[in-house]
């Protein structure tokens, strides 16, 4: 086994390198102040500031207390009723962008950022505008605020069940056309009818609890709500086509998505019973709006009451808005002042926290990684970002990259050790040294994936305490070959070892070499034949160079024998110094490594 020994400058303040910093081993973003910025196009058609400042454009109206809080942060822009073109054109200069339900986040609009933007918040809950699959392929998170307007959802869609039931809308219009129609708009009751809510969630669920303040007979139906939690507001789960063929009255409040789209369709009007009455808070494309109107005009449908259309605003010619038994309100579930500043605020900390490079917990295009998780394998998240930055390093030019295994020694059971963001932190350090695109948590494998990387993940199950989640990590690159020979193992990979020391990134091997160096600054390798005066040597054209070694240590397989000696620099050696280093008759090869 290959002896150790290491050297620590004790005198040597530990610099505090931007990648040391938690925030740059952030899983979502690069903090911005250590990420390049890229050249944006010549059209400046933001008020861009030349600080290290954000730049967060909110594209819709948002509730004073979020703009504040946003401004403490970020240089805030505000522009309303853009254009696809105009927000393509100045998407490119910003870093964040916030948006209700009015604008869509296309495709193109990612493509147009070349790069910068990094967070879209969505204020409010649904996400059905944003393109996720293409936020998440240019490594963009996308955060929503999920709770701030559940109770306007639920409070809208009970006044336009008791609206509708009353037809308040059509009375109103009718008595400032100066008639007086007390026989027309006779209404239908709504205690001991049967109300089934499609959707279950957080607005289905709190406009459940209100109906049966109502004495209404309330049933939900939704695949994936617990019945517990239905029972326990007094609610059965039923099938769908029980849910609609049982019903007076409808409520809809599931997603988009493409499972719900147009679920509502001739089909489930026709299970229907005659006179049934439906009120639409959710999304307008859950309903066929032309079998709608085929079903009001038919009798089906007695009355329906919208909020939100496939297409908004909808057509002025609409026949389903101009329907006499249709009440319609222009998208208004979440506008009262409670929900706005409620929903402002909640979406600025996401923002503000995703820029940041913190875990958002309301991201909806990157796996969740629990709180307790995330804190507890912080360290580790650092050390296999640098354990893969190293092995890439270590590959010749021409090699290709296309097989990567890391191993996790842990004496945790398999499934008591998320290693999904340490999966994704080894990709990050194995694809950004050599390409431009940033790799985050939210597109590690779609990244991969698109470079025809493959990374196999595997367990070593150690005997012993549990305490620490993990002992160490090693990254093996299959079927290449190395700049630095040494640093390829008994197996013919290279690899690189690490473990965290003391709350740090520690690089504990290279090929079969036991070393032992703190991962901070830049490191230079080089292989030789164990014998005095090396580190010597080394040190003193560094030292000539005003190079600070923050570390140095030798690995060996035996004394005198083959030697491999790590050592850890706060700055980058020129290239002079380097070529001198080479030139030291007893090294073998060396090679610099940037971390
Ligand atoms: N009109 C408005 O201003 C307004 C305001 C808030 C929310 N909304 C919309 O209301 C909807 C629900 O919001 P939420 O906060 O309750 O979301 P939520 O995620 O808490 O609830 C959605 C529920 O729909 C269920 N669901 C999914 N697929 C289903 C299916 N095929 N059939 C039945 N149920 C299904 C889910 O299991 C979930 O329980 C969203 O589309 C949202 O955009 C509209
Ligand atoms: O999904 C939502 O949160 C609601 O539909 C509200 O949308 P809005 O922010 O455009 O009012």
């Amino acid at each position: 086994m290959a002896a150790t020994c290491s050297f620590q400058k004790m005198l040597t303040p530990t610099p505090k390198t931007p990648s040391s910093s938690p925030l740059s081993s952030s899983p979502f973003i690069t903090p911005l102040s250590t990420r390049p910025r890229r050249t944006t196009r010549s059209l400046v058609v933001l008020a861009t500031s030349i600080d290290a400042k954000p730049t967060v454009l909110v594209a819709e109206k948002l509730g004073e207390a979020g703009l504040e809080l946003l401004k403490t942060f970020a240089n805030v822009v505000c522009s309303y009723n853009m254009s696809p073109e105009e927000l393509c054109t100045k998407i490119s200069l910003c870093d964040a962008l916030i948006v209700r339900s009015g604008t869509k986040v296309t495709r193109e609009v990612f493509e147009s950022s070349t790069g910068r933007l990094k967070v879209v918040g969505r204020a409010g809950v649904g996400i059905d505008n944003v393109d996720l699959s293409a936020a998440t392929e240019h490594g963009c998170l996308v955060v929503n605020a999920p709770t701030a307007n559940t109770i306007a959802a639920a409070e809208h869609g009970i006044a336009l069940l008791t609206s509708m039931a009353r037809y308040i809308a059509q009375a109103d219009a009718s008595i400032k056309a100066g008639k007086w129609q007390r026989n027309k708009y006779v209404g239908v009751s709504l205690v001991g009818k049967t109300l089934a809510v499609m959707g279950f969630g957080k607005v289905g669920s709190e406009l459940a609890r209100r109906a049966k303040g109502l004495g209404m007979h309330v049933i939900a139906h939704d695949p994936y709500a617990s019945a517990d939690r239905a029972r326990a507001i007094g609610v059965e789960l039923v099938s769908f086509d029980e849910a609609i063929s049982t019903a007076h009255f409808i409520s809809l409040h599931m997603p988009l998505t493409p499972a719900t789209s147009k679920m509502f369709n001739d089909e489930s009007f026709s299970k229907m019973q005659s006179g049934v009455r439906i009120v639409n808070v959710a999304r307008g494309g859950v309903i066929d709006e032309e079998a709608l109107v085929r079903a009001l005009n038919g009798g089906i449908v007695a009355q329906a009451a919208l909020d939100v259309f496939t297409v908004e605003p909808p057509p002025t010619d609409s026949q389903l808005v101009l329907h006499e038994n249709v009440t319609v309100t222009p998208h208004l579930g979440a506008s009262t002042m409670e929900a706005q500043e409620g929903v402002a605020i909640e979406i600025a900390e996401a923002v503000v926290g995703a820029l940041k490079g913190e875990l958002a917990a309301t991201a909806v295009n990157a796996p969740m990684v629990p709180a307790e998780v995330l804190s507890e394998l912080a360290p580790y998240v650092a050390l296999a970002e640098k354990l893969g930055r190293l092995a890439v390093q270590l590959v010749a030019g021409g090699s290709g990259l296309k097989s990567v295994k890391v191993a996790y020694a842990s004496a945790r059971g398999p499934d008591d050790l998320d290693t999904l963001l340490l999966r994704a932190m080894v990709t990050k350090g194995l694809i950004e040294p050599i390409s431009s695109v940033f790799v985050n948590l939210v597109n590690a494998d779609f990244i991969a994936k698109q470079r025809g990387l493959r990374i196999t993940e595997e367990r070593i199950v150690l005997d012993g305490s549990p305490a620490l989640p993990i002992e160490f990590i090693h990254v093996q690159i299959a079927n290449v070959e190395s700049k630095f020979s040494s640093a390829i193992s008994d197996s013919g990979e290279i690899k690189v070892e690490g473990r965290v020391k003391d709350g740090k990134p520690h690089l504990t091997k290279v090929g079969s070499f036991d070393v032992d160096v703190s991962l901070e600054g830049s490191l230079i390798l080089c292989s030789q034949v164990d014998q005095p005066g090396m580190i010597g040597k080394v040190g003193s054209i560094l030292g000539e160079e005003n190079v600070n070694v923050n570390f140095m240590s030798v690995g060996r397989i035996a004394p005198r024998k083959q030697a491999i000696m790590t050592i850890g620099v706060d700055e980058e050696p020129s290239r002079q110094a380097l070529k001198k280093i080479g030139e030291i008759p007893a090294i073998e090869e060396f090679v610099f490594l940037k971390l």
